[in-house]
């Protein structure tokens, strides 16, 4: 072990109300919304296929013309309180909005930037009426903030002379205002979802960065932060010198979802998802391959087996409406949640072998095991292996609990529950009821 100054403060799980909170949520929302939505992906009539929300930063793309693009925000279909009926609606439990993503424009009316939404035809207070509409159907609000911001003239992605040492404190002053008044404006706002973090500069802020974040956590005490945002003094991020976990949970789960359960470390994590390969902003032209509602519902019972939370992320368009994509996919999760959310909220690693046929998890706090099933094998036999010495009492249909199996024991401790055949055309839920055995 080394001794740091700036590495993780803490070994372990967060054992407050407010992570175990945010450990049972299961099923997130993220929301990409900003002036890259007005291009949607295109640039001059020529679409591009990079994502959407980076397009200030590819060739070609004036960048002045860009940046002006606030003169041209006013997104007249944006109804704060719809996107959170169609987050209640899939069963998301919170939700992530951009505030400020990589090209500085802000979604609030941030005292320390003329780059706001103030200054555009739009005018309101985007961030307050988010807040306000999720908080009103009783969904968590996590804020997401860019730290790369490539409109501000302080910003720096290395500090190579003493004039970017100086712009580059005025940055972090900068820096750490915006972030304050955030977390002043919207005091009901449960963490922060950090991003932009990896260039030197700021992995150069070990100090300053370990101080703002326990200024932060002061300010709000239980706020939820990522291991994306702050380095240790040696420029470890994520996990420092130590190998121990910066922050709250990994966010290292960018558009892929871990394998086993010996990848998450006994940390918590989120796994943030986008529907096309790489499109967080709105694309006009998703190509290539579009996640179908099963697809991400199986994927969300992936990472609640392995003890995470799954994110989908929503690009509204320029005019604030979400497109109809991703309403119907907002509708079909829900739908599937409607029948089988105990399987999902409050519940984690069931410490199963992981079979062919899908995925366990654990309802937190009991003995309930639930079997999501995905893959119903041509034998129509579920293969069962429990921890030792655990006793499967009763097995039935979380659907309708009257439809039950009789487990046939193969051996010590494995079971086959057997299935009728082609009874289930959707991915179903199994309840375990199970005792320790002697
Ligand atoms: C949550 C996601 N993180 C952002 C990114 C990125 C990125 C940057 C460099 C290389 C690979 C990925 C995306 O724009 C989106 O906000």
């Amino acid at each position: 072990k080394v001794t740091l100054l700036h590495g993780s403060h803490r070994t372990g799980k967060r054992t407050d109300a407010a992570m175990e909170k945010w450990r049972g949520h299961g099923l997130g929302q993220f929301i990409h919304w900003g002036l890259y939505a007005i291009p949607g992906g295109a640039w001059n009539g020529k679409q591009y296929n990079g994502a959407a929300e980076w397009i200030r930063s590819w060739n070609g793309i004036p960048k002045s013309t860009y940046d002006s693009l606030n003169y041209s925000f006013n997104p007249t279909a944006f109804d704060a309180k719809s996107w959170a009926k169609t987050a209640k609606q899939m069963g998301a439990k919170y939700v992530t909005f951009t505030t400020k993503h990589h090209d500085g424009f802000c979604l609030w009316p941030s005292k320390y930037t003329k780059y706001t939404v103030a200054n555009s035809p739009y005018k309101k207070d985007i961030v307050k009426a988010v807040v306000d509409a999720y908080d009103q159907e009783g969904i968590d609000v996590i804020l997401y903030f860019s730290v790369m911001d490539w409109n501000h003239p302080d910003w720096r992605y290395d500090i190579k002379s003493k004039e970017d040492s100086i712009a580059f404190e005025r940055f972090k002053k900068f820096t750490r205002n915006q972030l304050i008044e955030l977390l002043t404006n919207y005091p009901t706002v449960k963490g922060l979802w950090f991003d932009g973090t990896w260039d030197t500069s700021w992995v150069k802020q070990a100090a300053f960065a370990d101080e703002l974040e326990t200024e932060m956590r002061k300010l709000r005490p239980g706020l939820i932060i990522g291991s994306r945002f702050r380095a240790d003094e040696n420029g470890k991020r994520h996990f420092d010198s130590n190998g121990v976990l910066m922050g709250d949970y990994e966010q290292g789960w960018e558009r892929k979802i871990p394998s086993r359960i010996e990848d998450v470390h006994g940390n918590d994590w989120d796994c943030v998802m986008t529907v096309p390969e790489n499109q967080w902003g709105y694309n006009a032209a998703w190509n290539g391959h579009i996640k179908t509602g099963l697809e991400l519902i199986e994927m969300t019972a992936r990472c609640v087996s392995l003890g995470g939370n799954f994110v989908l992320n929503f690009g509204p368009k320029g005019d604030g409406s979400i497109r109809q994509e991703e309403l119907k996919l907002a509708a079909e999760i829900g739908d599937w949640m409607k029948i089988n959310q105990q399987a999902i909220y409050n519940c984690g690693y069931a410490g199963y072998d992981k079979q062919d046929w899908g995925y366990f998890s654990k309802k937190t706090g009991t003995d309930k095991i639930y079997m999501l099933v995905f893959n119903v094998p041509v034998s129509g036999a579920l293969r069962i292996k429990t921890p030792a010495k655990t006793v499967i009492k009763k097995a039935s249909l979380l659907a309708d609990a009257t439809e039950t199996f009789t487990p046939e024991q193969i051996s010590g401790d494995e079971y086959f529950l057997h299935l009728k055949k082609g009874t289930h055309p959707q991915p179903f839920v199994i309840v375990l009821e199970t005792a320790p055995g002697q």
